[in-house]
């Protein structure tokens, strides 16, 4: 795989105080990868510097050869709240954002690609609907719809299902996972949520806690895909994937030092580990 991102030794400080630096990773073209890490560690800034929101303070962010110096709607960004506008329907959302996209295209070619992106996430019916007519999810999925109608290069988000209750962050992650896949979208995602990443990722970076985080570690994630909720905890492997996260969340994200990093650690030379394939496959069925 080619990479797509390149994040070259980017840093954020307020005053004397150092959030993170030193951050350096690459996203693959069709690669999913997601960041985890304690509150206050830098996950939102360090997705903000990747969409041109923010400038870091050290370092720079490399897109397919180019640096970043702002925004552009070859990276689209999720955020925890839907952010529609309110006075449009669901279809005028999406609308809106494809006419910004394709200035070329008529109000009638946005509508009915507008309509097809709502379709994809289960939104047909809701087309015409105002926001303040929507559920939460659904104005989520809107969102959603709406980034990935704009087939960006790629898909940036912060938490996209954490406002929701669970089972309808249950079926809206299923649906992100599927929708990814069919479509290739290669996509950084910010999540506490350690099920949602293992569903998700290729990759999971972990990142230590502050101030002066850094990504501590890089797992591998080698469960096959397509992956659904229901399916992923009987997948071998899991298990461990999923232990070796909270183990670092838990102990090492607070134990990691950069001053005294663990063998092997250097800010540019992150290990990866695959913990999935040290766990044994289960015993077949009698
Ligand atoms: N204007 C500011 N002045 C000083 N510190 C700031 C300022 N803005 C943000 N910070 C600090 O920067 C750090 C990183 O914030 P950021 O939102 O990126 O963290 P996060 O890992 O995404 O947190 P969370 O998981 O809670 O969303 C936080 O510790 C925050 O207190």
């Amino acid at each position: 795989m080619t990479t797509y991102v390149s994040v070259e030794g980017i840093a954020r400080r307020y005053g004397p105080t150092t959030i993170f630096e030193d951050v350096w990773f690459g996203v693959a073209r069709g690669e999913f990868v997601c960041l985890v890490g304690h509150s206050g560690c830098g996950k939102t800034t360090i997705l903000n510097i990747l969409a041109g929101l923010e400038t870091p303070d050290e370092g720079a962010v490399i897109v397919d050869g180019t640096e970043i110096s702002g925004p552009s709607l070859d990276r689209a960004v999720i955020f925890q709240g839907h952010a529609l506008m309110p006075w449009m329907t669901a279809a005028g959302n999406v609308a809106f954002a494809l006419s910004c996209r394709h200035r070329d295209w008529s109000r009638g070619k946005c509508d009915a690609a507008a309509r097809e992106a709502l379709r994809r996430v289960g939104l047909t019916h809701a087309a015409d609907r105002k926001p303040a007519e929507l559920s939460g999810g659904m104005k989520q999925r809107v969102g959603i719809a709406r980034a990935l109608a704009l087939n960006p290069k790629m898909l940036l988000m912060d938490e996209p299902f954490s406002a929701l209750d669970a089972l309808t962050r249950g079926s809206l992650q299923d649906e992100v996972a599927r929708l990814v896949t069919e479509t290739q979208q290669t996509a950084f995602m910010i999540t506490h949520d350690v099920d949602e990443a293992i569903l998700l990722a290729d990759r999971i970076l972990l990142m230590s806690n502050g101030p002066g985080a850094r990504i501590a570690e890089v797992v591998v994630n080698t469960l096959p895909k397509p992956r659904t909720r229901a399916t992923l905890h009987h997948m071998p492997g899991y298990h461990a994937l999923r232990d070796h996260v909270l183990d670092f969340l838990i102990t090492r994200s607070k134990a990691f030092d950069a001053k005294a990093p663990p063998p092997g650690w250097s800010p540019r030379g992150v290990p990866e580990v695959t913990p999935a394939v040290a766990e044994p496959p289960p015993l077949a069925a009698e």
